[in-house]
């Protein structure tokens, strides 16, 4: 008989709404959480997402596609919980391995080591389990020489390898991947998308924000695409890219 609970790496979308403000940098203060929800958006706020729906089974791998600005982003944060609608309901099955805004993750002023323990251990690993996995992660990174360097002093493409590194070897059902990786070189990048590959395989549910075509091609079967806050389409990845480029693609260019 089939469990009647919902297996890890699902995840349901139920008419979501989040609306930001346009003059201020933070969302909401703690004062606002208390205040009256009211649904229309005030004076200085827009909606960046509503009315979206959909459900992800887990080993389903999505790619997000979408012009510059229209809620990409924010759709992986709210799955990883970093966000919260502001209407609508969203439920997650299990952990997430975020590698979005990787240097929002890290602590600046920490090493590489103590950002490698403190996230690994934020996701549920012991210390142990680091320990043994530590050398592996640092080697997978290819940044050796820098185990004991403060995070900050590195540069941008050695946090990408370190974070993948780290978020890769997390056991967690959901893996959250936006255009981090393209910062990263060609070679290192490859051996991302390798390891992307085996996860995937190992059954983790995935998804992938991209503007690349082949990278979408590559690892989604399903596409969202996301327009003005709206989900135009949910389909087929390849039905999703040839819509996206027929609205928007300019010819010749
Ligand atoms: N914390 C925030 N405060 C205010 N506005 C925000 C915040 N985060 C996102 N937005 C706004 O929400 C909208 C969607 O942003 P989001 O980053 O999700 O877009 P995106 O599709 O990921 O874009 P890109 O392709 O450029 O990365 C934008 O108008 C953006 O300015």
């Amino acid at each position: 008989m089939a469990s009647p609970y919902p297996a890890e790496g699902t995840i349901r979308v139920d008419d979501i709404g989040i609306r930001f403000k346009r003059n201020r940098s933070g969302r909401r203060s703690f004062k606002d959480l208390f205040a009256d929800r009211s649904r229309r958006a005030k004076p200085g706020e827009f909606w960046a997402m509503r009315h979206v729906s959909f459900e992800v089974a887990p080993g389903e791998a999505i790619g997000v596609v979408g012009r510059n600005g229209q809620g990409k982003s924010t759709l992986l944060k709210l799955v990883a919980r970093v966000m919260l609608p502001d209407e609508g309901r969203i439920e997650v099955e299990g952990g997430v391995a975020p590698l979005i805004e990787i240097t929002g993750g890290f602590v600046n002023d920490l090493s590489v080591r103590d950002n490698v323990y403190l996230t690994a251990g934020l996701h549920g690993m012991s210390k142990r389990e680091i320990d043994a996995a530590f050398d592996e992660i640092i080697d997978f990174a290819e940044i050796a020489d820098f185990a004991d360097t403060p995070y900050k002093h590195l540069s941008s493409g050695m946090k990408v390898r370190i974070a993948f590194s780290v978020i890769a070897r997390l056991e967690e059902p959901i893996l959250l991947v936006d255009e981090v990786l393209a910062v990263g070189d060609k070679a290192f990048r490859e051996k991302c998308y390798r390891r992307i590959d085996e996860m995937l395989v190992g059954g983790r549910t995935l998804f992938f924000v991209s503007h690349n075509e082949k990278d979408l091609l590559r690892f989604c079967r399903r596409g969202l695409y996301l327009d003005r806050g709206e989900l135009k389409l949910d389909a087929p990845i390849q039905e999703v890219i040839d819509r996206y480029n027929a609205d928007y693609l300019v010819k010749g260019a």
